[in-house]
């Protein structure tokens, strides 16, 4: 071009004007509040924790599936007074459909096993990775997004379904270096809320809304958690009860008080039974106080937790058997968890085991002379297409900004393409750790 002509050597070239001042706005160069920018260096982190993710998921077996980020909002209208229905990130759109950034995957989830009907066969097992969303008045500056692992066993009523999901969870956290001294998992089922509000003749259906109420304890005053109960048509008597068997923290005790032919014993006997048989009996303990804050949980739940107590949950889940019924399909067993990508990478810098990722490129190609551009083009294809990596120097740049970058990508081998070897076929090739320096025929580089 006739630029080309004005190009001055090495060190640069002469490009359009420049601009006398900028008269434009400057945007906010932030992304909006509570969201993230994922550079180099942080969606590394990112692409090696959903890499593990991934694997785990496979090892289990379990098929990956996706959904829209926006839903109907109807998937999230559920009247018991959750968290995540107050800070749905929900809006008309211009169709006038009231819709909603999910703030979970699991109704997604549950909406295309529905779709699906009768053409999948049981017991299906899917694992998402998905952005997650939440409107929260910026007050407490907490994250509006974060990225979740979820991983469903669809079609079995078993408790085996949640012992194989907390065994995928514990051979994560052993991929990625934790142990049972660093996490652990905390588990209950709601049949032991349930069975205490039979008792006490609590209407079935403040089950749900008495859950998120029981999920806020610790977190909000006693007083506030007892008031929240009788109105939710508790008496006195039922939530000094309900509050005592939720403090136990052993089956035995938790017979004692309940008796043996209940559900809620059996299954968590059942449970610990077969963690027993997987070997990661020491990950779990009992903890009737678990309930979760979702109002759909029916059975057995779970979270995971850092030992030393220092953060928020690090993921959770459980059975939720009638979630289907509830969008209009047929009910089926089903139980699942979500892992978020927040809290894990904090425990991870706890541990001090975040994996060192660097950029990593095999060779760096670079031309000597303007006029061999294309030639170190044509060397970049011949190793791309042997299925190597290739940074091409795009510009005239001095050897030393050269060396500057393949040191910065981490490059193995630096290929000169110059004249004098260009002629003969050849290139130069410089095996960047040892200085080693050869020249090589171009239809023999490997
Ligand atoms: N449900 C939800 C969504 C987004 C964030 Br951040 N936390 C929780």
């Amino acid at each position: 071009s006739a630029n080309q002509n004005v190009r001055t050597g090495r060190s640069g070239s002469v490009s359009s004007p420049p601009v006398e001042h900028n008269t434009a706005e400057k945007i906010d160069v932030n992304p909006p509040k509570g969201t993230r920018d994922f550079p180099p260096d942080d969606m590394r982190l990112r692409t090696w924790l959903f890499h593990n993710f991934r694997e785990v998921s496979k090892q289990f077996g379990f098929e990956e599936v996706d959904f829209p980020v926006l839903e109907s909002e109807a998937l999230y209208i559920r009247k018991a007074g959750e968290e995540i229905r107050d800070q749905l990130y929900c809006f008309e759109d211009r169709g006038n459909r009231r819709v909603a950034l999910r703030p979970e995957l699991t109704p997604s989830l549950a909406r295309l096993v529905i779709q699906k009907g009768k053409s999948v066969s049981l017991p299906l097992k899917w694992f998402a990775i998905g952005q997650c969303w939440r409107y929260e008045r910026m007050t407490r500056g907490r994250r509006r997004e974060h990225y979740q692992w979820n991983m469903d066993i669809i079609g079995v009523p078993d408790v085996t379904a949640e012992a194989e999901l907390i065994s995928s969870i514990i051979t994560f956290f052993k991929r990625i270096g934790l142990t049972a001294s660093d996490v652990g998992f905390k588990v209950s089922s709601r049949k032991v809320l349930q069975e205490v509000l039979r008792c006490y003749s609590v209407p079935e259906d403040m089950f749900g809304r008495v859950c998120i109420i029981i999920d806020k304890i610790g977190k909000i005053p006693m007083d506030d958690i007892r008031k929240d109960l009788q109105s939710a048509d508790m008496s006195e008597v039922a939530i000094e009860e309900l509050l005592q068997v939720l403090s136990l923290k052993s089956l035995a005790k938790l017979e004692e008080k309940l008796g043996a032919s209940g559900e809620a014993l059996s299954d968590l006997k059942q449970l610990f039974s077969l963690a027993e048989k997987y070997g990661y009996s020491e990950w779990l303990q009992f903890d009737a106080s678990i309930v979760r804050g979702l109002a759909y949980y029916t059975g057995i739940v779970f979270e995971g937790f850092d030992r030393e107590g220092k953060l928020r949950a690090i993921c959770g889940g459980g059975r939720y058997d009638r979630l289907l019924s509830t969008f209009g399909g047929d009910d089926l067993p089903a139980c699942g968890f979500g892992f978020g990508d927040a809290v894990i990478v904090e425990l991870l810098k706890e541990r001090g085991l975040l994996p060192e990722l660097n950029l990593q490129v095999e060779n760096i190609v670079c031309s000597l002379d303007q006029e061999l551009q294309g030639a170190a083009s044509a060397v970049a294809t011949i190793l791309r297409e042997k299925g190597q990596s290739v940074d091409l120097v795009l510009e005239n740049k001095p050897l030393k900004w050269v060396f500057k970058r393949a040191a910065r990508i981490n490059a193995r081998r630096l290929i000169l393409v110059g004249n004098a070897e260009w002629q003969k076929g050849m290139v130069n090739v410089k095996t960047l750790s040892t200085g080693e320096q050869l020249e090589i025929k171009i239809d023999e580089l490997e």
